[in-house]
């Protein structure tokens, strides 16, 4: 497909997207009708609807429709009107020459000033994330549009940094170690090669973002450590690897942790899922790890559409659902144990908020730690909060 095909295969995906499609059921229709698409085409046209998922505030300046988003798009990645023009020819598979109003669009002299278009989401989310992180709110958001990195951790226990650097290579994945976390590696080259490569395959490494590796890397050893909202199992497998403890993994939805056997077969751990009431019966355990449901603001990188499909009402549900979940777990702590609280959320309402009204209405436990991950670090926004119950005197 020629460049000017991909755009119009990518108006085709956004306009399906804008009439209630998920964008990647939108991208794999298109590609059943479009079989003449070859695999680097697939994955040009996802990446363009995902960088007009991400940048939709700016790049809607000509209306939200598919080749509104598109013509923004273009008109990023170049540098002049006629560069944009000769994408949109008309001719062959390209899309329809621009009329007068776009070409006056392409480069606006003074960009829009609403909330929407700077912080790229809607306006109500960007006065939640300036509140919640002041004078970092711009930074933030803008780093939110860009695409994310791709980070692997590496399984200490089947082998080192260097190994898994050594055997990516003759796969032709270049990695390199990041600063997040110890077991962190961040893919500089063909990242599209990583899930075929041996090193994958084998075990020595595993897809998880680094800031989640380093929220995994920080918790307290334990005996017994329970993932409470275990879904695929990536904080508990993480976890197990650097620690020796007896692991137990949970979710209210059983089918989330259909991955986790496979996966820590892989990894050569044995983790034990229990249900609910199992969880009651098994406890104490001295470590509980709830990575509660959250607004994923944090990784609103990876899944843009996240942020446009977010609603009042579905974000004051998940406040109290993520109460509710530390209800629930905090009587499976042991009395010297630690109740751990992670978000991969930038809002303080999800984050710190949560731990002050929890300590707040349950007497005797208190906030003994708590990091937050700024996007700006690299890695997915992430916050963790310890909490405690000091021993009576
Ligand atoms: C953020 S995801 C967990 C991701 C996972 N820890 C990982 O690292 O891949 C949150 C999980 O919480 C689960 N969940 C929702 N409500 C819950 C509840 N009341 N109790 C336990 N888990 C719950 C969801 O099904 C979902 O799998």
């Amino acid at each position: 497909m020629t460049p000017a095909a991909r755009l119009s295969a990518a108006i085709e995906v956004l306009d399906q997207y804008l009439s209630g499609t998920a964008a990647e059921k939108a991208l794999t229709n298109w590609a059943r009708r479009s079989r003449f698409a070859g695999s680097k085409d697939r994955a040009a046209v996802r990446d363009i609807v995902f960088d007009c998922l991400r940048k939709r505030g700016s790049y809607a300046r000509l209306g939200l429709t598919g080749r509104g988003l598109v013509i923004c798009h273009a008109a990023a990645k170049n540098t002049s009107v006629e560069e944009v023009s000769n994408l949109f020819s008309g001719e062959g598979h390209a899309p329809s020459l621009l009329v007068a109003e776009e070409k006056a669009a392409l480069f606006p002299a003074s960009p829009t000033e609403s909330v929407e278009a700077v912080y790229n989401m809607p306006e109500w989310l960007g006065e939640e994330l300036k509140t919640s992180v002041g004078a970092d709110a711009e930074a933030i958001a803008s780093g939110l549009t860009e695409r994310a990195a791709t980070f692997l951790r590496v399984n200490l226990s089947r082998g080192s940094l260097q190994n898994a650097i050594d055997l990516l290579a003759k796969d032709g994945v270049t990695a390199i170690p990041h600063d997040l976390a110890k077991t962190a590696l961040e893919v500089v080259e063909n990242p599209r090669k990583v899930a075929a490569s041996t090193a994958y395959m084998s075990g020595l490494v595993e897809l998880q973002d680094a800031a989640s590796q380093s929220l995994c890397e920080g918790l307290p050893a334990a005996n017994r450590m329970l993932d409470y909202c275990a879904g695929g199992g990536g904080k508990v497998l993480a976890y197990g690897d650097g620690n020796k403890a007896a692991l137990f993994a949970h979710d209210a939805k059983p089918q989330r942790l259909r991955d986790l056997g496979p996966r820590a077969k892989r990894a050569g751990l044995k983790v034990q899922v229990l249900t609910t009431d199992a969880c009651k019966t098994s406890a104490p355990f001295d470590l509980v790890l709830c990575d509660v449901p959250c607004s994923g603001s944090g990784a609103w990188r990876r899944s843009p559409e996240g942020k446009w499909a977010l609603t009042h009402d579905a974000f004051a549900d998940l406040l109290l659902v993520q109460q509710e979940i530390l209800r629930e777990a905090a009587p499976l702590v042991a009395p010297d144990g630690v109740l751990a609280f992670a978000t991969c959320s930038v809002f303080k309402r999800e984050n710190e908020d949560q731990i002050a009204k929890f300590c707040d209405k349950n007497d005797g436990w208190h906030c003994s730690y708590e990091r937050r991950y700024s996007p700006l670090e690299g890695g997915d926004g992430f916050y963790i909060a310890y909490l405690t119950r000091p021993e009576p005197s």
